[in-house]
């Protein structure tokens, strides 16, 4: 691709050859002195005149050589970017466009040097002219014309020289542009071809794991097949099976009656469920009308709450408006008493010292006159005038000071009124309130009780299925998260609902429905504490099976293993049993064993054995009852915390020796702690046995462990899940397939539980009984629960 645009150069050899022709006749050294001197003869001159258009001529015919090309590289390029989409084909039209232009630069340039070959060619009939008038003309006349073309011939081969230098830079820059523009290409399209065949291979790769996949199930359904056939037809001798088809008979009318009402009691209580959430989104609705309500109610409460304010404040005003009033009014009437008084004051004074002259006077005249006349009575009448005017201003005295007492205790009580009244506009509010919370509680205690119930009803529906029971525990956010937008969280829980998770998606908010939802806050304990009814019902005679679940890093080793100084599921889970066989110990015998393993790489290790490195496998247990058990896996009995201490321990510290030696990551690694519990009740004989396992991580790919959990799943058994999330935005993806996994684990059905348990015969045979809820009613003991106990030893040495 690249040659395309590599321009050929002018015959170089040709034009050399040329020149040595004509400098054997003209020799360089001459001519350039010559030249130097300005003395070159029209020979000279028709040569550099030949030599230029030898020169010239290789280049135009290469430039028509590339012209002629063009269409070609167009073409070629057209080919090559065929497929690329319209990005290329506007490259390609821009290229297109380029090559135009550079033509028509071209054939410009073309004509300019065929202009300048015809001017030379004017230049050399000129010179020839000259030379044929060079007899008849002087030699002044000559040296002029010969300066004169000399001064012509060097300007038009700068001329030229420019025009050469020009074209070829423009051309070069051009095809390096186009030669990048090809590379690039080239380079995206080896790109291309690369992510096809990864595709390819990875395609290739998923339908080889498919096919597998379906060869491997094949293999187990056409082993069990097998399993059921060698059962039938080498367990059992003609009496077992007439024995088994008495059974049969007998028992099947039982068995489906059994079954009818079981199915008619899942029915009803699949109604009552049904009606119960029925109840449930009827409160929810009460519950939202009456939210609604609450809430008008409370904002016309706060409405009045702010209009009380406002008039409270007003009357405030008002009272301290009428206050200053009343203080003026108090201070002027008090004033104008004053006033009054002083005047009265004043009139009495002024009276009685004019009463007092005039009595002065009087008595001074009623002296000069006693002698003579006899008392005068008028002043008498005057004193009583004034007394009586004195003893009509004092009521009027009385009642002012009356008055403004009372206005003074008006005033006084008046913010104690205020006060009282609006205390009894505040109580009559919190009694309106209080009797609105009041229903909000009640009405949530109901919807609890209602959610309580359907719970209830729904675990009812679960034990009778044998569903699995799916719980989710959300991991706090660590430092491992880091920080910026992917450590955000994402999830909310439901404060009504422990069984509701609410993950916020893009803005967008899902929600689960799950068992029960363990927010980061809980405690090992209180995990704990909901799974232990399970744990001690293996102690019962059932198949338990926990399971932990998620990606890596969500908590599945703290949850189930823990840390030293808070211990996980394993430990606590061993310990309940303990405490519980103790409290038992009176009427039953426990032997309780615990092997440990782990699957890597489709090879099962016993971490409990002195080998650790050596492989076990998998195998159908020889009973013929189709069950698996892994022969050479060490079982250690358990009889106090000590044991278990260092069985963990040691399990651990093999694990974690392997993964060092191996490099391995533990999130690719399968744990399992598995306890085998064995009871018999001392006063009946009855035996019961029982499985539980635990691990960290399902892989439905990996067939061993999917043998052991089929075994560990099975119809009789009782399963929980333990979901593990992490609750930050960068495992979104992860966190979501979990939950959906869970979400359709939730509604697999295993069957009903039944429980195991062995009458032991003082012959030393044994025979078993269903004591399953179902059973414990109306359903018969089973074929299944009459094969010898040592076949239900199903993992261990047979
Ligand atoms: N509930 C929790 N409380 C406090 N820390 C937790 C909790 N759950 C997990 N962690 C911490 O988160 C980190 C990862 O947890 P853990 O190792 O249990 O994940 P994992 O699922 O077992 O990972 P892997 O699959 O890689 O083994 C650990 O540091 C652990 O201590």
């Amino acid at each position: 691709m690249q040659h395309l645009r590599v321009t050929q150069r002018p015959p170089m050899a040709k034009v050399q050859a040329w020149r040595a022709h004509h400098e054997e006749k003209s020799p360089p050294g001459k001519r350039q002195a010559e030249l130097s001197n300005q003395q070159e003869t029209p020979r000279d001159i028709q040569v550099q005149m030949q030599l230029t258009r030898l020169q010239i001529e290789p280049i135009i015919q290469d430039e028509r050589q590339t012209k002629c090309d063009e269409p070609a590289e167009i073409r070629q390029l057209e080919g090559d970017s065929h497929g690329n989409g319209k990005e290329r084909c506007v490259e390609e039209d821009m290229l297109h466009i380029k090559l135009c232009n550079m033509q028509d630069m071209l054939i410009k340039k073309q004509k300019e040097n065929e202009d300048m070959c015809k001017k030379l060619l004017e230049m050399k009939h000129q010179v020839e002219e000259i030379s044929s008038l060079r007899p008849q003309m002087g030699d002044t006349d000559l040296e002029k014309h010969r300066d004169l073309l000399v001064s012509e011939n060097r300007r038009l081969r700068q001329e030229l020289q420019h025009l050469r230098s020009e074209l070829d830079n423009e051309s070069s820059q051009e095809l390096e542009a186009m030669r990048q523009r090809l590379l690039h290409l080239e380079h995206e399209e080896a790109e291309r071809k690369a992510l096809i065949s990864t595709l390819q291979h990875e395609v290739q790769q998923k339908a080889e794991r498919l096919a597998e996949a379906e060869l491997r199930v094949r293999d187990s359904i056409r082993m069990k097949r097998a399993a059921c056939m060698m059962r039938r037809y080498e367990t059992c001798s003609v009496y077992d099976v007439q024995y088994v088809l008495k059974t049969i008979e007998v028992e099947s009318g039982a068995m489906k009656a059994a079954l009818g009402q079981a199915e008619d009691r899942s029915l009803h209580l699949q109604k009552q469920l049904d009606r119960q959430n029925q109840v449930v989104q009827d409160v929810k609705k009460q519950l939202q009308h009456e939210q609604q309500e609450t809430s008008k109610l409370h904002a016309q409460v706060a409405l009045y709450a702010t209009e009380l304010e406002r008039a409270q404040e007003q009357m405030v005003e008002e009272f301290r408006s009428l206050q200053e009033e009343k203080e003026l009014a108090v201070s002027e009437a008090f004033e104008r008493a004053q006033e009054e008084m002083r005047a009265v004051h004043q009139s009495l004074d002024d009276f009685s010292s004019d009463f007092c002259a005039e009595a002065m006077n009087f008595l001074e005249t009623c002296k000069a006159l006693m002698f003579f006349v006899a008392p005068n009575l008028s002043g008498q009448c005057f004193l009583l005038g004034v007394r009586r005017n004195l003893l009509m201003l004092q009521p009027a005295l009385r009642t002012l000071t009356h008055d403004y007492n009372v206005l003074k205790r008006q005033v006084r009580d008046f913010p104690g009124l205020v006060y009282k009244v609006m205390r009894e506009a505040q109580d009559e509010f919190s009694r309106g309130v209080k009797s609105v919370e009041d229903t909000n509680a009640e009405l949530l205690s109901k919807y609890r009780q209602e959610l309580y119930l359907r719970k209830e009803c729904h675990n009812q529906l679960v034990r009778l299925r044998g569903n699995i029971r799916v719980l989710v525990r959300v991991r706090p956010i660590t430092s491992d998260d880091g920080t910026g937008p992917g450590a955000q969280n994402i999830l909310t829980f439901d404060q009504d609902d422990d069984g509701i998770l609410h993950i916020t998606n893009k803005g967008k908010r899902q929600s689960f429905e799950l068992d029960k939802v363990f927010p980061p806050s809980t405690t090992q304990e209180e995990v704990f504490d909901e799974v232990s009814p399970l744990i001690t019902s293996c102690l019962d005679g059932y198949n338990v099976c926990i399971l932990a679940y998620g990606q890596t890093g969500s908590g599945k080793t703290y949850s189930m293993e823990g840390t030293a100084s808070n211990p996980g599921i394993n430990q606590r889970a061993l310990r309940l049993l303990l405490s519980e066989v103790s409290k038992r110990s009176r009427s039953w015998e426990y032997h309780l064993s615990v092997s440990m393993a782990e699957i890597y790489n489709e090879t099962l290790r016993d971490l409990l054995g002195s080998d650790c490195h050596s492989s076990l496998d998998i195998k159908m247990a020889p009973g013929g009852a189709g069950e698996l058990y892994v022969p050479g896996l060490t079982q250690r009995s358990v009889r106090n915390m000590l044991d278990i201490n260092k069985i963990l321990d040691l399990g651990r510290k093999q694990r974690a020796t392997e993964h060092t030696n191996l490099n391995t990551h533990s999130s690719r690694s399968h744990a399992l702690l598995i306890l085998s519990v064995k009871g018999r009740e001392t006063s009946t004989g009855v035996g019961t046995t029982a499985l539980r396992s635990q691990q960290a991580y399902i892989p439905y790919r990996n067939s061993k462990l999917t043998y052991l959990l089929q075994e560990a799943l099975s119809r009789d058994g009782k399963a929980l899940l333990l979901l593990q999330v992490a609750p930050v935005e960068q495992n979104m993806n992860e966190s979501l397939c979990s939950l959906r996994f869970g979400d359709r684990i939730r509604s697999v059905e295993l069957g009903v539980p039944t429980r195991k348990t062995e009458q032991l015969r003082a012959t030393g045979t044994e025979s078993s009984e269903s004591d399953s809820p179902s059973s414990r009613g109306a359903r018969p003991s089973s074929v299944r629960k009459k094969l010898p106990v040592s076949v239900r030893q199903r993992i261990g040495p047979p």
